[in-house]
């Protein structure tokens, strides 16, 4: 199970550009085994449950918020923010922190930006712990924001469309951009919080109202929304399926993997971890009968656990 709530024993930031500047924290072990957590969204932030995925008398837990996300300042700034330079800031965060070699782990688009980094700087990683894999296809941003999960979800899909004309909504991606930018702040938040709301609403197995309450933070729900929009409408600045090509995956496939997957995760759905586990084989790949997309249901916690202290002496 998880591990008890822990409080960090430096917090700090780095300067990653011009008008970027990022928060870290270090908790557990200081001369332990080092782990870097790579939160969702994009633009999802970290948060102290994050730390509860790691034995604390063994792992140095470091959580990043990535740009834009959490307190990392500019909040939902979405100048010079790609994927490539979130790659780059874990490897600045690395050097500070005088690492050689860390652990990785990441969920949704924390999966994402885990293979990125991994597929990068292959020898930099220990280890990759995967949850609901997420590569930013085409079709896995259709599924999600146009026309799939909608089937499965459709009284929650009815609010998500409800800030967007019947005129726009062959499109919502790009609708939801132009509100998500608009010089108007209330067209800017009643966007944010239905589109996050979607992700809220969908991301357990058995509805989860204190899960979807968390749109209801601006703050949090400005950041999400937009980041997340602005890396979906650039295909994550990525070739489609770039993550998956067999060129970009056995760059990583002598690295102790582990995947786990909910079964009825609506959000990144199962296909594409199945895709991932068939280019590579070498990872070790759960799915979890009776969970959704979130890292906190129960059977996918369990299994996270027993994965990062399988690897903690690695
Ligand atoms: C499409 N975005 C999926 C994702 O990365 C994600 N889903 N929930 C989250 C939070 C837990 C960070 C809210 O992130």
């Amino acid at each position: 199970m998880l591990y008890q709530p822990i409080e960090p024993y430096e917090t700090g930031t780095i300067k990653v550009s011009d008008i970027h500047t990022l928060y870290y924290e270090i908790s557990g072990k200081k001369d332990g085994n080092p782990v870097v957590f790579l939160h969702g969204g994009p633009g999802g932030g970290t948060n102290a449950s994050d730390r509860t995925f790691f034995n604390p008398d063994k792992y140095k837990i470091v959580l990043l918020d990535q740009r834009g996300a959490g307190n990392s300042t500019p909040s939902a700034c979405l100048e010079e923010n790609t994927t490539w330079d979130l790659v780059s800031d874990i490897e600045k965060l690395r050097a500070k922190l005088d690492i050689e070699k860390w652990h990785v782990f990441g969920g949704s688009w924390g999966s994402t930006l885990s293979l990125a980094y991994a597929q990068s700087h292959p020898d930099r990683i220990k280890s990759l712990v995967l949850r609901g894999i997420f590569t930013l296809r085409k079709s896995e941003l259709r599924f999600f924001y146009q026309d799939g999960a909608s089937h499965i979800f459709p009284d929650a899909w009815e609010e998500y469309l409800a800030p967007i004309p019947e005129s726009e909504r062959e499109d919502l991606i790009s609708a939801y951009h132009k509100r998500l930018n608009s010089d108007d702040e209330d067209t800017r938040i009643k966007a944010a919080t239905a589109w996050s709301k979607w992700e809220m609403w969908t991301s357990k197995l058995h509805v989860d109202p204190v899960h979807i309450a968390h749109a209801d933070d601006s703050k949090f729900a400005n950041a999400f929304a937009r980041i997340e929009n602005h890396y979906f409408v650039n295909g994550g600045f990525m070739r489609d399926g770039q993550l998956l090509e067999k060129q970009s995956v056995d760059k990583i496939r002598h690295i102790p993997t582990v995947i786990v997957q909910g079964r009825y995760d609506v959000v990144c759905p199962a296909t594409t971890a199945y895709a991932l586990k068939k280019v590579f084989p070498e990872a070790t790949l759960h799915i979890v009968p009776d969970a959704g997309h979130s890292a906190r249901e129960p059977g996918i916690s369990k299994l996270l656990v027993e994965a990062t202290d399988k690897f903690a002496d690695l």
